[in-house]
């Protein structure tokens, strides 16, 4: 049986189709990612699982529960960590937990195992009886997927685990996320637009863009099927990169390409074949590089080439959508897909940020630019 298996499931509010359709499932133990930019409907299909808003049609099931007819026995089988935190500050994380597990209907023996035993996961032992209120947001986050946790749930759901944590918060809850995975052996589910964290954690991403699903498969294979390169030149000097952007428009064989903090990033068909051509078009455009590296494209190139190609034309509710603008964190009014660390993860590819004065663009004259923030939203 699948942890979760999704059929024809669609999801409208008046004339917006958040959820399109969808039919797919993630498996037993399997740690699943929802990937997309704000909007893209990520919380609307979450809030459909967890039996909090229905479909508007088709149905799903929760380690083998309808979502539509068997709400009581899909909530008993899932755990849910919301991107708002609700903890009692006052209470220390153990009390927190423990007033949770007497909602579950736990008893006393069961709760004061169960609570010992999450605290434990989620590495809280040693601050089990401090007020939450002296807890870091990191902290935090790990007691709130401890008390997602409690009632031992088959599947759990985390709608953006790590928003709002630094760079180093963020992986260490990644750790505990892949061992709750690996030891408590939880089917995980999350949401994010965070590209290294799909990257980093899932086993299976899937890709999603106004409300449809636009690729399914491992970072990897994801990574593989984009049949690319991504060539990373770096400038001897702090040259401007428009010269060689006008230069690349052209250049039938550049997909792709950003300015990143020391140079550029351009994702090419065949990046053996292509760099001395890179490097030519770079010396017309009067830019001294100092240094080409080769690298396999990252999730985020997947995501703009796979997001190009499905917005040909208008998108489904009527909205043109040839402006593809992937807008920096904190954002609200565009799509916000986001890197942390500047290019570690998936061959390093993650760039910085571009704008009018730093283009960024692909072939066939889409005005797409790529914002891609190393902050963490406010
Ligand atoms: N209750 C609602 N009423 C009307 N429209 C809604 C409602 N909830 C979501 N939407 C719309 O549905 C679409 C998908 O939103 P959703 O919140 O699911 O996206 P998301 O991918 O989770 O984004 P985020 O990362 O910002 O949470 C958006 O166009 C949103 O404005």
């Amino acid at each position: 049986m699948d942890a979760i298996h999704v059929d024809g499931v669609t999801k409208e509010f008046g004339d917006v189709t958040a959820v399109d359709d969808l039919s797919f499932a993630v498996e037993r133990g399997e740690l699943f990612g929802l990937l997309g930019p704000n909007g893209a409907g990520k919380s609307t299909l979450i809030n459909m699982l967890v039996t909090l808003l229905p479909p508007s049609t088709g149905t799903a099931t929760v380690n083998g529960h309808d979502i539509r007819t068997e709400k009581g026995a899909v909530r008993s089988s899932l755990g849910i960590v919301f991107q708002e935190p609700a903890l009692d500050e006052e209470l220390t994380g153990a009390e927190n937990l423990a007033f949770h597990s007497r909602l579950y209907g736990q008893d006393r023996a069961e709760r004061a195992e169960r609570v010992d035993e999450v605290l434990e996961l989620v590495g809280l032992s040693a601050e089990r009886d401090d007020p939450v209120g002296t807890y870091s947001g990191g902290m935090k986050r790990r007691l709130e997927i401890a008390r997602g946790l409690l009632h031992e749930p088959a599947v759990l759901f985390l709608d953006e685990p790590t928003v709002g944590l630094d760079a180093r918060t963020r992986r260490d809850t990644w750790e505990y996320i892949e061992r709750l995975n690996a030891e408590a052996g939880v089917s995980i589910v999350l949401t994010t637009h965070y590209i290294e964290e799909a990257d980093h954690l899932c086993d299976r991403v899937a890709i999603v863009d106004d409300g449809d699903i636009v690729s399914m498969d491992s970072p990897s294979a994801l990574k593989a099927s984009l049949g690319a390169d991504v060539v990373a030149l770096e400038f001897a000097s702090d040259d401007d990169p428009t010269a060689l952007f006008d230069r690349l428009e052209g250049q039938p064989w550049s997909r792709e390409y950003t300015a990143s903090d020391d140079g550029v990033r351009v994702t090419v068909d065949d990046g053996d074949a292509r760099i001395a051509d890179l490097v030519r078009l770079a010396d017309d455009a009067g830019v001294r590089i100092s240094s080409v590296d080769l690298r396999e494209p990252s999730l985020e190139n997947v995501f703009l080439e796979l997001t190009d190609r499905s917005a040909a034309g208008s998108d489904r509710n009527g909205a043109a959508t040839g402006d593809r603008t992937v807008m920096a964190s904190g954002d609200q009014t565009g799509k916000a897909l986001e890197s942390d660390d500047g290019g570690e993860a998936g061959g390093g590819t993650a760039s910085h940020s571009m704008d009018s004065s730093g283009r960024s663009g692909g072939k066939g004259g889409d005005d797409r630019s790529s914002a891609v923030s190393t902050e963490d939203r406010p």
